[in-house]
């Protein structure tokens, strides 16, 4: 069983991050189940404490050490340990549940225990409102809120099947003897009717990226903790983070990958990297390499199905004006999506990719074409042929899709991008129709590669290709036009 244990009691009050450290160290070492309501309050208290409004003086008028905290009392913890105890246990009478395994009725009730003690209408989409500090104190919880106390609900229950699934931009339950059951607990997006009790769709949404194929993080209790420390959220307001609990969240993750509970979890392996990228820590390794192995995670564990891990490496190179391993990490990205068929669910994903096409990437296209030098990526072939790989994924996810992706404000920056390469850098990209030899030659290499800047892809097949005959080439037909249309320019 969990707990709130002696040696967990013995280091309040709290006054600093290496106390918390530890907790969270006792808590993920120890055989028993970390305990996920304790941890939740814990970190909940101190980042509202150090970033709800109430107390902003206190933050601009008295600079605190790097590592000291608000004090936070023993007493007021297990008092909030407790009410959530008794809330659980008060409402569900398990009698009328088998053990050991959960059941649908069981996670239902747990969901519509969260759901009902929810303030009647918040803004959902504030900051602050994922931990279960924010579901005492304010009877306010997120998206991910709701699902992660369902889960530290059935926690206090004793029902130790019943675990966080996490795709890119949602959450829900699994259970059972077998982990096998699935169901959902809380509400996705805005004005959708939540699905609560019911199984994740086999059907059509089973094809968006918001259910990642099938392909979600399933957690353990110790990356439930890894959930619960990524959902910490430093930002004090849209333009400033309280850097004390950046640190501890920073501090907290460190913990978590040293014990290896981050290994299958890409999206914290992420949001590490963009915390060592502003504040690195001494003899830690670098950002970027967190960011290749989020990659590495989501290809080994999740068939390549997730884009956050290439579009959080795309922003660091960005943002490090590296723009032709951007563009790179861009196109993976975009391998990823063209599988998938575009949903309404899906407006997060679509999101981040009209910013990359419209905003990032004319940026540097403006940035490229002032300066003259011969090392401008608008010169470089394997740029040339990123950029046509990164939109022609974005063509073919809306193939097949009921809704569409694209609409002339993706076509000006589009053409604008494309005419800003000159035509002898174009003509050195040579497009290998399917089937072709080299194509073969791809296949047997199994990969992507440049040969002799020729660009060759091996034609990933799933079932949405299935569906079309084999094209005469790789690229869907609006940018072989567009190509072409180019190389008539020649
Ligand atoms: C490259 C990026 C635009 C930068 N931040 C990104 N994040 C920030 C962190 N983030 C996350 N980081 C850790 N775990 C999770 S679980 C989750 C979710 F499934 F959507 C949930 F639970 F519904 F909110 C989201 C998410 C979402 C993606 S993607």
């Amino acid at each position: 069983m969990a707990g709130f244990r002696e040696i967990d009691k013995a280091l309040f009050p709290i006054t600093n991050i290496p106390a918390v450290v530890q907790i969270f160290k006792n808590q993920l070492e120890d055989s028993a189940e970390p305990d996920l309501a304790l941890l939740s309050i814990i970190v909940g208290a101190i980042e509202n404490s150090l970033t709800c409004r109430s107390n902003i003086s206190f933050q601009i008028s008295e600079p605190v050490e790097a590592t000291s905290l608000p004090i936070l009392e023993l007493h007021v913890i297990e008092e909030m340990y407790s009410k959530f105890q008794a809330i659980i246990k008060g409402a569900v009478d398990i009698k009328n549940y088998s053990k050991p395994f959960a059941t649908r009725e069981l996670v239902k009730k747990v969901s519509d225990v969260i759901w009902n003690s929810l303030t009647r209408s918040y803004y959902k989409d504030r900051a602050h409102l994922q931990s279960l500090y924010s579901y005492l104190n304010g009877s306010k919880l997120d998206c991910f809120g709701v699902a992660f106390a369902v889960v530290a609900g059935c926690q206090v229950l004793g029902f130790s099947d019943v675990h966080l699934a996490l795709s890119e931009d949602h959450a829900w339950v699994v259970f059972g003897e077998c982990s096998n059951q699935t169901a959902e607990v809380t509400w996705h997006g805005k004005g959708n009717e939540d699905k609560r009790g019911q199984e994740i769709g086999r059907g059509v949404t089973a094809r968006s990226w918001l259910y990642v194929n099938n392909k979600p993080v399933i957690c353990t209790r110790h990356m439930e903790v890894a959930a619960l420390v990524s959902a910490i959220n430093p930002s004090l307001n849209a333009t400033h983070d309280a850097f004390e609990v950046g640190l501890l969240q920073q501090e907290l993750l460190w913990l978590l990958y040293d014990l290896g509970h981050l290994k299958m979890y890409p999206m914290a392996l992420g949001n590490l990297g963009d915390l060592e990228e502003i504040a690195p820590k001494e003899g830690r390794i670098q950002c970027n390499t967190l960011f290749k192995e989020a990659i590495q995670s989501a290809r080994t564990f999740y068939n390549n199905q997730h884009v956050y891990p290439y579009t959080y490496q795309g922003g660091y190179f960005y943002r490090h004006k590296m723009y032709k391993e951007a563009f790179e990490s861009w196109a993976n990205a975009s391998d990823v999506i063209r599988l998938y068929n575009y949903s309404r669910d899906d407006e997060e994903i679509y999101k981040e990719f009209l910013e990359i096409a419209n905003e990032l990437i004319p940026h540097i296209m403006k940035v490229e074409s002032s300066g003259f030098s011969a090392n401008s990526i608008l010169k470089k072939p394997e740029c040339f042929a990123n950029l046509l790989r990164f939109y022609d994924g974005i063509c073919q996810w809306e193939e097949g899709s009921a809704t569409p992706v694209l609409h002339i404000g993706w076509a000006k920056p589009l053409v604008n991008t494309i005419s800003k390469f000159d035509s002898e850098v174009r003509a050195q990209v040579n497009i290998i129709c399917a089937d072709s030899e080299e194509e073969k030659h791809a296949k047997e290499t199994n990969g992507n590669y440049f040969n002799n800047n020729n660009y060759e892809k091996e034609n990933g097949t799933s079932t949405k290709k299935e569906e079309k005959e084999q094209s005469t080439s790789n690229f869907h037909p609006s940018i072989e036009a567009l190509t072409a249309a180019c190389s008539e320019k020649l």
